[in-house]
């Protein structure tokens, strides 16, 4: 088979790979940009933009039915599944319709478009396996590999055998499940599970570990518990599921360890939750002599380089932080050293995340735990949301704010922002942080009164005492 020679090869249309390939063809090189699915990569198609927007709709049922406790009287609420996963369509489409019209203007520009999956034959050469049939051969002296990442299988005994979700086939659900079993009290288990509640369902989170969000402090993760289980849902922690059994008529019997003894229960659909998987195994990156870590996960350095001279890696399919913009940040680093001669890198970097359940968590930083480890000498500003005017006024009291404080140099580590608009907040502080401001620069701001940011006075005050 003649191969086609290009400049550049990136792999998936993800953050990295929506961006780049535009930079290199308006500065003149000739670019081959592959994708196998969604024109957009996850965050698009199924990941970000679908379920904030499918969370939208269940704040605003959740909003609706508290309505008597601030005066507004409304009739019942019911809640179609339809209409909210046509509203999620809607924006998913905008956004990918959106890039790839971008993408199509600058075909015949030096960009080409070619739809279909990418396979290593060698460290310069792949493969491309075209979704309307044939293969084309391609070669580059510059490769960029955004393949993501995907969701992990569910393997315990019985999964085979009944219909499992995940949180790609979870959105397009037109019918409400009776009752959702949730393997999983990570990232997904708890958006899906509150959505689903807020939609009608009975919701079950059965976490493995002993509390949810295992990476946050165990006073965030109790109080993540505390609002989940307020609003009904059955939070089970050290819980491990066994088996799963079809009873038929659309119900199923899990069977789970727990603590107090094994438990069986019935529902009728079941989300697995517990992680992703690499998308490297379609790719045969041991074609190109790449080395992938135990996981599967490509090896690359602080500039994002594997060990294949030429050939780098961003986002999900690196390992590490899985996030949008930490993708987006890789894609920033690479842009800097191949187009513009930089030497960007990952050290040192500040990622932080927000997990959208209502209240958000909002999480910078270090967490106290991971601060006591290091040794360091350290502070802890607390403050229950129900302690700033802007939350009392606007009914939404639950949560707190959390800081870590440097006792020495009085400049702030991290945070954790359980509260309304808690990732926005976070963010204030993390301005901060990125400034190496003392937290006494928040602690004497003046902000708006009443603001949720003015919040911030009252949070490092408690330092005074
Ligand atoms: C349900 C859900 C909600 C999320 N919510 C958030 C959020 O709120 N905020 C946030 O920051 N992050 C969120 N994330 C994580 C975020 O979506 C990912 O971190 C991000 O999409 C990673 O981007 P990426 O660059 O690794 O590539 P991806 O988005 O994973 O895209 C990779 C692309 O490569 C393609 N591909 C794979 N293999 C091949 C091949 N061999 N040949 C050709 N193409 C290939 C795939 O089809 C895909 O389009 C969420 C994820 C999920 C699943
Ligand atoms: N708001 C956001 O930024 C956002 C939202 C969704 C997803 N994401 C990204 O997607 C990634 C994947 O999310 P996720 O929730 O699938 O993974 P996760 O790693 O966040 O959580 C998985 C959870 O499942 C538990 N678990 C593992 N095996 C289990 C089992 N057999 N039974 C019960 N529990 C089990 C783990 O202890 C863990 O708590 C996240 O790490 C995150 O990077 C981000």
């Amino acid at each position: 088979m003649t191969s086609t020679h290009y400049d550049v090869i990136v792999i998936g249309t993800s953050q990295g790979g929506r961006f780049l390939p535009i930079e290199f063809a308006r500065a003149g090189r000739k670019v081959a940009l592959i994708e196998r699915d969604h024109m957009g990569g996850v965050c698009v198609n199924v990941g970000c933009t679908p379920t904030k927007t499918m969370v939208a709709s269940a704040r605003l049922a959740y909003q609706a039915r508290r309505g008597a406790e601030y005066g507004v009287h409304t009739g019942p609420i019911s809640v179609d599944l339809q209409a909210v996963r046509q509203r999620k369509q809607g924006m998913v489409e905008g956004a990918r319709l959106n890039y790839e019209s971008r993408l199509t203007e600058l075909q015949g520009l030096g960009l080409d478009l070619l739809l279909g999956e990418a396979h290593f034959l060698a460290p310069k050469t792949l493969e491309v396996s075209l979704q309307d049939g044939g293969t084309r051969e391609i070669t580059a002296p510059l490769i960029v590999i955004d393949t993501g990442a995907r969701p992990e299988p569910l393997t315990i005994k019985g999964a085979e055998r009944v219909p499992v979700l995940n949180s790609t086939t979870i959105i397009e659900l037109d019918t409400l499940p009776e009752h959702l079993f949730i393997l999983g009290g990570g990232y997904i288990g708890l958006e899906f599970g509150q959505m689903f509640r807020r939609f009608g369902s009975q919701v079950t989170i059965i976490q493995s570990r002993p509390r949810l969000l295992m990476n946050e402090d165990e006073d965030v993760s109790k109080e993540v518990a505390k609002i989940l289980r307020e609003e009904g849902i059955t939070v089970l922690t050290g819980a491990m599921p066994q088996q799963v059994e079809s009873l038929g008529e659309g119900r199923m019997q899990l069977t789970v360890h727990t603590p107090q003894g094994e438990q069986q229960l019935i529902g009728s659909h079941l989300l697995a939750a517990t992680g992703r998987v690499p998308n490297t195994e379609a790719l045969t990156p041991e074609a190109a002599g790449i080395h992938l870590d135990q996981a599967g996960y490509i090896q690359v350095n602080e500039r994002l380089e594997t060990n294949v001279s030429g050939i780098y890696a961003l986002g999900d399919v690196k390992g590490g932080p899985a996030f949008t913009h930490v993708s987006y940040d890789d894609y920033r680093i690479l842009r800097t050293n191949l187009l513009e001669h930089g030497s960007a890198s990952t050290r040192d970097r500040l990622v932080p995340h927000t997990i959208f359940i209502d209240p958000q968590l909002g999480r910078v930083g270090l967490t106290e735990n991971e601060a006591r480890k290091q040794g360091r000498t350290i502070r802890v500003a607390k403050l229950p949301m129900n302690a700033v005017p802007r939350a009392l006024e606007t009914g939404e009291m639950r949560g707190f704010m959390k800081a870590i404080v440097d006792a020495e140099t009085q400049h702030i580590l991290g945070c954790a922002i359980l509260g309304v608009e808690g990732g926005e907040i976070m963010t204030i502080i993390q301005v901060a942080m990125m400034g190496n401001l003392p937290y006494t620069a928040l602690r004497d701001g003046i902000f708006t009164h009443p603001t949720l940011a003015e919040g911030l006075n009252s949070l490092f005050m408690t330092l005074d005492s």
